[in-house]
């Protein structure tokens, strides 16, 4: 029996912000001045560093004093815990409700980060005390669920992923999961049974993290380290298969710092480059993250780096975060106070969308998985056969020429390596580019006609000021793109030509050099990391499938709901059906999204249609539409059909009862989701023009013509471009409804509103549709799902 799963509802919340300022230290207290003041636990100051300056350029504002406001703030007094009570522990609470959860330390070098997160044997970090309470709530649990507790420690060292859990860990690779984000492949998940357990595995990570002494900070971490703790709880309840999985993300990220400051030479300052990289990654996507809550869809850049890769369900995605700002006092650290501050600032904005994450099985995205398993472990025994030639080799050559060799060798292997990584990361970076720039120009488009059309009704007003500039804005975020894809491009033909030349020192050496085994393995190596690449895409292509096919079923679980259909009642039809609902959501599900992806399935069908349709999107059948009185059996939705449009499923092809597009008449939806919802609205009119007795197009005979639109050819817009499109709304509305809405060709088609599928593929002229030539909110909805579905209806 075929199982649906009810999305759990989505909630959008802000990231918290908190700054915390660390005591100065005792070196500092001889030399430097506190400048840093906290007020009221939300205020901080930062006094100018300047004492000189004389009364006059303080009175006339020149002061370079700041002042800003976070969720929190707290000054050098304050503890670990006060921290902790205030604005993580709620947070760290709902991982065992099954939401995700993720706190990071930001600032620069010597500010307090490790010391807020691993904290001391007296002031317990953020990592001990959400251990803690992790496991305490486990154990004043009163259901009778069963938890299961898994840890993971990682950390990325001049952009190589190394297990911090493994005595000599290789390097990691990072892998999109539609599921469950960015994962690491490979990384050691240990299961765990009490805090003291976690506490001793995050001491031995930590004895092993990447730490120097520079002049900024004695024990200064190298490496970004991210402590993963996930919680599954398998319910004892009716849901017997259901599985929630929360997961705590404790971030200590490594200090920003400027070479003059650290005085570092060689490889410390090799390290200082690429933590400032990352890091600077990092504030690149908050910028671009506070940008796009303020103004609109802007690129964020999370390829470019592996921590902004890892971070990025923490920055944008499904987590309630935290991001803890630290700062040092000290008046000499003014600059890297301010730029921590005005990032934390940023960062204010930025919104992440929480949801429960119920377990649900997707055999295609296992399949892949498990091809990517197989592909890492012939990559593994590659990389084995290879160290074993290296040995043999080494056996076999005098001692200085077998190290030159070999170090040659390993140059070659490592570079070899990075460039296929660079590779993959660089085409998934303009990959996502291009899908932003799409939207972006659609989002052009319609501005465009917009601005036209209201230009005919005012010459200057409000709504067209509003236009406006919201079109410069998409231009700037066009033009921005435009500039990170011509660099990407660029990047990959560097990446290219840095391919070939590597190619042609394998061949060159292959056939100069002794060591042929070990050279065609390294070919092997490098062909395998091509597949590898490829696979990455094909993965990366079905994942957005699949985040579509979820958008959808959201978006079929809102309609639900706005049909005003209860739960008995959908409960008794899927019964019916032979399909059983698993879960009910509690809420509508996600506002925004509300009936914006229907390109996957039928957006607006039973929970059972809709199960059906994404089966049938997935096997590729169509589904069939025909209209109600064509057919006179009809086991679904029996009550309803004389008084509305009824649904039915691929179940009930046999009675060929596919029905109503539009689903009940717009009187059924509760008013106040008629109203609020543009889309509604815009329905509720699409009804009114096309649906009520008086509907001009209910008796358009000429939809006859119309729907000559053998498919796909009258989906793409080119067939209206560019007058007909706007002229004739009406149909564009009908065809993305009728047709690609609902995923169906227009073999068969509802009568009751005049279209038939026939062979011309002539459009009718804009006279034969005397009442769908005006803008009028059919134009406007067709214009909206246009808008959200430029792809499919391309
Ligand atoms: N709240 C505090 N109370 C007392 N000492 C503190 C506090 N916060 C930080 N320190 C001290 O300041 C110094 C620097 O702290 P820490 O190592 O945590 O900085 P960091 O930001 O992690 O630096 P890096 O980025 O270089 O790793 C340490 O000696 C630490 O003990």
């Amino acid at each position: 029996m075929p199982s649906i799963r009810a999305l759990a509802s989505k909630q959008t919340t802000t990231l918290a912000v908190v700054v915390k300022c660390r005591p100065l230290c005792e070196k500092e207290r001889q030399r430097n001045r506190d400048i840093v003041r906290v007020n009221d636990n939300k205020e901080i100051v930062i006094l100018d560093p300047d004492l000189s300056k004389d009364y006059l350029e303080r009175v006339q504002n020149r002061t370079k004093e700041k002042k800003y406001c976070f969720d929190y703030a707290f000054g050098p007094e304050s503890a670990n815990l006060d921290v902790y009570k205030t604005s993580v522990l709620s947070k760290v609470a709902g991982v065992i409700q099954g939401l995700n959860t993720t706190v990071f330390a930001y600032g620069s070098t010597g500010s307090g980060k490790t010391y807020t997160m691993a904290g001391t044997r007296d002031d317990p970090g953020l990592m001990v005390l959400s251990l803690h309470t992790i496991f305490d709530l486990i154990k004043s649990d009163c259901s009778s669920d069963a938890f299961e507790v898994t840890c993971s420690y990682l950390e990325v060292y001049n952009e190589v992923i190394y297990d911090l859990l493994e005595k000599s860990s290789g390097h990691l690779e990072l892998r999109e999961d539609p599921e469950h984000g960015t994962v690491v492949a490979g990384l050691r998940c240990i299961k765990v049974h009490s805090a003291d357990r976690i506490l001793e595995l995050l001491n031995q990570g930590n004895s092993r993290r990447k730490t120097e002494s520079t002049e900024a900070n004695a024990t200064s971490s190298r490496s970004h380290a991210v402590l993963e703790i996930t919680v599954k709880r398998r319910q004892r309840n009716q849901y017997q298969n259901q599985v929630i999985r929360g997961k705590l993300a404790l971030v200590d990220l490594a200090g920003s710092e400027r070479a003059s400051e650290t005085n570092n030479h060689g490889q410390k300052l090799r390290d200082g480059a690429n933590i400032n990289r990352s890091l600077l990654a990092l504030a690149n996507c908050i910028n671009a993250l506070g940008k796009q809550q303020k103004k609109g869809l802007a690129y964020v850049p999370y390829r470019n780096s592996k921590l902004t890769r890892i971070l990025k369900d923490g920055l944008s995605g499904n987590s309630r975060t935290v991001m803890i700002a630290t700062v040092s006092p000290s008046d000499n650290q003014y600059h890297h106070t301010v730029n921590t501050l005005k990032y934390a600032d940023r960062a204010k904005e930025i919104k992440t969308h929480i949801q429960k994450n119920i377990g649900t099985i997707d055999t295609h995205v296992e399949d892949y998985q498990r091809m990517i398993d197989s592909l890492q472990i012939e990559v593994y025994r590659l990389k084995k056969e290879l160290s074993e030639k290296e040995s043999e080799l080494s056996l076999k050559a005098t001692e200085k020429s077998v190290e030159d060799e070999l170090s040659w060798l390993n140059v070659l292997c490592q570079e070899t390596n990075e460039n296929v990584q660079e590779r993959i990361n660089l085409q998934k970076a303009l990959f996502e580019l291009e899908e932003t720039d799409l939207r972006n120009r659609t989002e052009l488009q319609h501005l465009d006609d917009a601005i036209s059309k209201q230009q005919a009704i005012e010459k200057d007003g409000a709504v067209i000021q509003a236009l406006r500039s919201r079109r410069q804005v998409i231009l700037d975020n066009i033009r921005d793109n435009d500039e990170a894809g011509v660099n990407y491009k660029k990047e990959i033909e560097a990446n290219e030509e840095h391919r070939r030349h590597l190619q042609n020192m394998i061949d060159e050496a292959i056939s100069n050099n002794g060591s042929k085994t070990y050279l065609h393995i390294l070919t092997q190596y490098r062909l395998l990391g091509m597949t590898n690449t490829e696979l990455q895409f094909e993965i990366a292509l079905r994942d957005q499938v699949i985040h579509k096919q979820r958008e959808t079923q959201r978006n079929l679980w809102n309609l639900i709901t706005a049909l005003g259909l209860d739960q008995k009642q959908i409960m008794e039809y899927a019964a019916k059906q032979g399909t059983a609902i698993e879960d009910w959501p509690s809420t509508p599900i996600g506002g925004s999204h509300c009936m914006q992806s229907p390109s996957q399935g039928c957006a607006m069908t039973s929970p059972s249609c809709h199960w059906s349709c994404i089966e049938q999107s997935r096997l590729s059948a169509p589904c069939v539409l025909q209209h109600q009185q064509d057919s006179g059996c009809s086991p679904c939705f029996k009550g309803e059909r004389e008084s509305s449009h009824t649904i039915s499923r691929e179940g009930c092809r046999s009675c060929k009862h596919w029905s109503s597009a539009l689903f009940c008449s717009p009187e059924k939806i509760a008013p106040d989701i008629r109203h609020s919802l543009p889309e509604m609205r815009a329905i509720t009119s699409l009804w009114n023009d096309n649906y009520s007795p008086r509907s001009p197009f209910k008796e358009c005979s000429q939809w006859k013509d119309a729907s000559s639109m053998n498919l796909p050819q009258p989906f793409r817009r080119s067939s209206l471009e560019p007058t007909t499109d706007r002229e004739l709304p009406s149909m564009v509305a009908a065809r993305a409804l009728f047709g690609k809405a609902l995923k169906v060709p227009l073999s068969s088609v509802p009568g009751h509103c005049g279209l038939h599928n026939g062979e011309s593929s002539n459009l009718p002229d804009k006279s034969q549709f005397p009442h769908s030539t005006s803008a009028g909110p059919t134009h406007l909805f067709a214009e909206s799902y246009l808008r959200n579905h430029p792809l499919h209806c391309l």
